[in-house]
Parts: structure tokens; C-alpha cells; sequence
């Protein structure tokens, strides 16, 4: 579907489901309801709208923008700024009809395309972060604007909510994202021995130094450097780490000679540092240098809606490790995860999904299955929308299973476009 409507191009747009709207604020609460895979723009703003339409457009990053413009719009320098940096492709008036449907055509292949699941772990960029929540896209739109800096960044967020994940994909879409990237967990290496992980050491600096060794902190050199659960980094190496901050430039153990390294530090922490701070068991200046750039990843608790497609998308990760009669899941098993409090946030839903795939003994997969309780009638009764939507994916499910999964039979089948479907297809996670 595309988002807006133009007079002069709405003839044209039959077969899309088109939403018009008047305002950036009514088209940000359009795209927060629905995901909508491409959006026509009818006009720029002049220069005084520049500033809002650049928030707008950064915060709806992953719509695929078109424009429909005067032949006069790009004579204004804010204007061409807008285009170059977040429209797809654009046209202007009098528009031609042929182009503009193969334009709208074209983006919304792109953006089908963008918004499947990443099949591996590899794939690290914001495709990855699966979810359609507002907090999800909020989330988004925050990483793409840390990714233009160089500064250091601070994550905050409970344990297994996706804090790695979200460094990588600052990295990835950074000026550094061709260099390394070292994650390196503080609280699991044992404190005799991060000095020498994070700073390397030099020939004989102590017993069983036979050689000369490049710290993780060195072999970041060009990239980024994720130090995980710094509120574990021992005082004495907090000392070291905020001169590295400060002068970059590290001292192997042993060694004298200081070594200048060109490094991104982006820290991550599930325990508040400032209350750490407070304790005294952090430092506070080191606090500071850190927390130029502070992110907070929500507990999943706290965007339920992702649910549903952070489920499907790990069910068709782990596809390879299911018996082959499973199917999916039943409408039970969303219902329980959507009551469920998930206290390991993403990385809980991993392990229950799993362990589903391989001890479901149904076709689909039950509550018990993932170790969850079935909801009660009580509660049930309350969800219409979540019915609603159960009751959509059913209808899908089987329309795709009558067809064979063919996507012209089965969008027949259910009587709506072949657009709507995929749509449909994308809004339930489900794969063709
Ligand atoms: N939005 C998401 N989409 C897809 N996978 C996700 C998402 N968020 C987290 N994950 C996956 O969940 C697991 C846990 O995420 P991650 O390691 O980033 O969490 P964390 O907050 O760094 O955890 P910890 O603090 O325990 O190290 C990973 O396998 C990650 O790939």
C-alpha cells in the first residue's frame, strides 16, 4: 500500500490501498497503526517546514519515499537536501502516469524486500531488528542518527533485550562499518585477565608472556568496540579505559610505548550506572565520557506488539531444527505469549521457541509447549483485537494451504488484491 494520495495521481493508483493523509502528524500516526511500504510525497515544504519534514522523514526512515514536486521545488537548497538524502526516486509535475505506477512499483518490490526477516545472524543491519512497534521503530530511528556520529555511546537495557544488537547496527550503518566490529563482554572475563584482553600486553611483561599480544581494544582499530556490562570493568581498569577515551591511545602491559588507536566505544549496561555512580562503584567521570550518546532498548514487556512477528521470524530461523509436522503456532500459544511477562526479554522468546520446535508433538504449537501457562477464559474474553487478528492469520493460513501457497489463488481465494496480501503476508510475519 502507499501512504498519500495525490489529486492529480489518484486515478491512477487503482490498484493500491491507499491511504491519503493531510498532515505530517496525521501520516505519523498512520505509520505507527500500519506499516506501510511506500509513501508518496505531494510537495516539500518551504524552507520553514524543512526542519520538521527532515524529523518526519528521519523518524519514518524505512518507508520508501516518492516525490511528486514542481518543476520550480529543487531551485530551493533546503529542498534538494530533503530529496538526495530520503526520497526513493522523484517526479515532477506533470507527472507521467507510466513512470510514476513503474516508480511505485518499483519501491514497493525494494521495500518487500527490506522488510524480510534476516535469515542469518550475519545479516546485521536494522533488518535484523525484527518488530513493528512504536518502540521498535523509535529505536530505529535512533540508531540511524548515533550511526552519523563518531561519539561514544551508552546503552541501557535489561538483560537479552537486544543491546548487542542494537551496537551492531549503529556499526553497520556508521562511517566504520567496513572496519571491525569486537563485542566484548566485561563481566565474563576473569578480572586477572581483561587488563590484558582489553590492552594487550608485551613480550615477557609477565609469566607465561612468551609473545607479544594485541588487545581487543587494538583489533577494533578502523571499527567498533562494544564493551558489554561495563559496570563490571574493575576500578583500576575504569582508570585505564577513560585515559583511552580521553587521549586515544593505549599501553600494552609491559610496554611503554603508547599506541594510538583509532576506535568507536559503545558501552551497554542492564544495571543503572548512575545509580552505580552513586554507590561509588563506578567512576563518574568515566560515566560521563560514556553517556554522550545514551540509548535505551525497551523490555519486550513493554512492546508487546512485536510479539507476534519476533515469534514467527525465530520459528523460520530455527526452521531446520523442527519435526517436520509443525506448522506454526496455535492460536493458544500467541495468546499465552502475549500474556507472558518475558523477563529475558528477545533472548527468553528465542529459548521458548525453540524449545517448542523441538517438543511440540501437534501440528502447531500449544502453551505448554514453550512452558507457558494457557491463558484463561477471563482473559480471552477480553482481547477482540487480538481475536481479530487471530482469526486474520487463520483465514490466511489456510487460504495459502488451499492454494499451495500461491499467492494469486490464495489472494482470490480470500478476495483481496495481490497487494493487500503481501501486505497481509508481511504484517503476520508469515513467509511464502
Ligand atoms: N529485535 C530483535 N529482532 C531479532 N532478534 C533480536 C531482537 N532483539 C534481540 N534479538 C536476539 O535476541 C538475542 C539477545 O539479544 P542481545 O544479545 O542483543 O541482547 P543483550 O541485551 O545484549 O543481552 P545481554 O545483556 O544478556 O548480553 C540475540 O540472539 C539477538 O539476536
Amino acid at each position: 500500500g502507499a501512504l498519500g494520495a495525490p489529486d492529480d495521481c489518484g486515478g491512477m493508483l487503482a490498484e493500491w490501498d491507499i491511504h491519503s493523509v493531510a498532515s505530517l502528524r496525521e501520516a505519523s500516526r498512520a505509520l505507527r497503526a500500519r506499516n506501510y511500504p511506500v509513501g508518496l510525497v505531494l510537495d516539500l515544504p518551504g524552507t520553514e517546514g524543512c526542519e520538521a519534514t527532515e524529523r518526519f522523514f528521519r523518524e519514518h526512515w524505512n518507508v520508501q519515499w516518492i516525490g511528486v514536486l514542481a518543476p520550480d521545488a529543487l531551485e530551493s537548497k533546503p529542498c534538494r537536501a530533503l530529496v538526495a538524502t530520503w526520497l526513493a526516486d522523484f517526479h515532477t509535475r506533470p507527472v507521467d502516469r507510466q513512470r510514476l505506477l513503474h516508480t511505485l512499483g518499483h519501491a514497493h518490490g525494494l521495500a518487500l524486500l527490506r522488510s524480510q526477516p534476516a535469515a542469518s545472524a550475519a545479516t546485521s543491519g536494522l533488518a535484523a531488528l525484527t518488530g513493528d512497534s512504536a518502540a521498535i521503530a523509535r529505536l530505529r530511528a535512533q540508531i540511524g542518527k548515533v550511526a552519523q556520529s563518531d561519539a561514544p555511546v551508552l546503552i541501557w537495557g535489561e538483560s537479552g533485550s537486544g543491546k548487542e544488537l542494537t551496537a551492531q547496527a549503529i556499526h553497520t550503518h556508521s562511517a566504520r562499518a567496513a572496519g571491525p566490529f569486537v563485542p566484548i563482554n566485561c563481566g565474563a572475563i576473569p578480572p586477572a585477565l581483561i587488563q590484558s584482553e582489553l590492552f594487550g600486553h608485551a613480550r615477557g611483561a609477565f609469566t607465561g608472556a612468551a609473545r607479544d599480544k594485541v588487545g581487543l581494544i587494538e583489533s577494533a582499530a578502523g571499527g567498533t568496540v562494544f564493551l558489554d556490562e561495563i559496570a563490571d570493568l574493575p576500578k583500576d581498569l575504569q582508570s585505564n579505559l577513560l585515559r583511552f577515551l580521553q587521549e586515544k591511545t593505549i599501553y600494552r602491559i609491559g610496554s611503554t610505548r603508547s599506541i594510538a588507536v583509532d576506535v568507536r566505544v559503545i558501552a551497554a549496561s542492564h544495571v543503572n550506572l548512575q545509580q552505580a555512580v552513586a554507590d561509588g562503584m563506578f567512576r563518574e567521570d568515566l560515566y560521563y565520557r560514556l553517556n554522550v550518546l545514551p540509548i535505551d532498548v525497551p523490555p519486550l514487556r513493554e512492546r508487546k506488539d512485536d510479539l507476534d512477528m519476533l515469534a514467527q521470524h525465530f520459528f523460520h530461523t530455527f526452521a531446520t531444527e523442527k519435526a517436520p509436522h509443525l506448522k506454526g503456532f496455535g492460536t493458544e500459544a500467541l495468546r499465552a505469549i502475549r500474556q507472558h511477562d518475558w523477563p529475558g526479554n528477545v533472548r527468553e522468546l528465542i529459548n521458548r521457541t525453540r524449545r517448542a520446535m523441538v517438543l511440540g508433538e501437534g501440528r502447531l504449537i500449544a502453551p505448554h509447549d514453550l512452558g507457558l501457562a494457557p491463558c484463561s477464559t477471563q482473559e480471552r474474553g477480553a482481547g477482540l483485537d487480538a481475536s481479530r487478528i487471530d482469526a486474520e492469520r487463520a483465514a490466511i493460513g489456510a487460504s495459502l494451504e488451499r492454494a499451495g501457497r500461491n499467492i494469486t489463488h490464495a489472494a482470490r481465494d480470500l478476495g483481496v488484491s495481490r497487494m493487500t496480501l503481501y501486505r497481509l503476508l508481511a504484517k503476520h510475519g508469515i513467509q511464502t
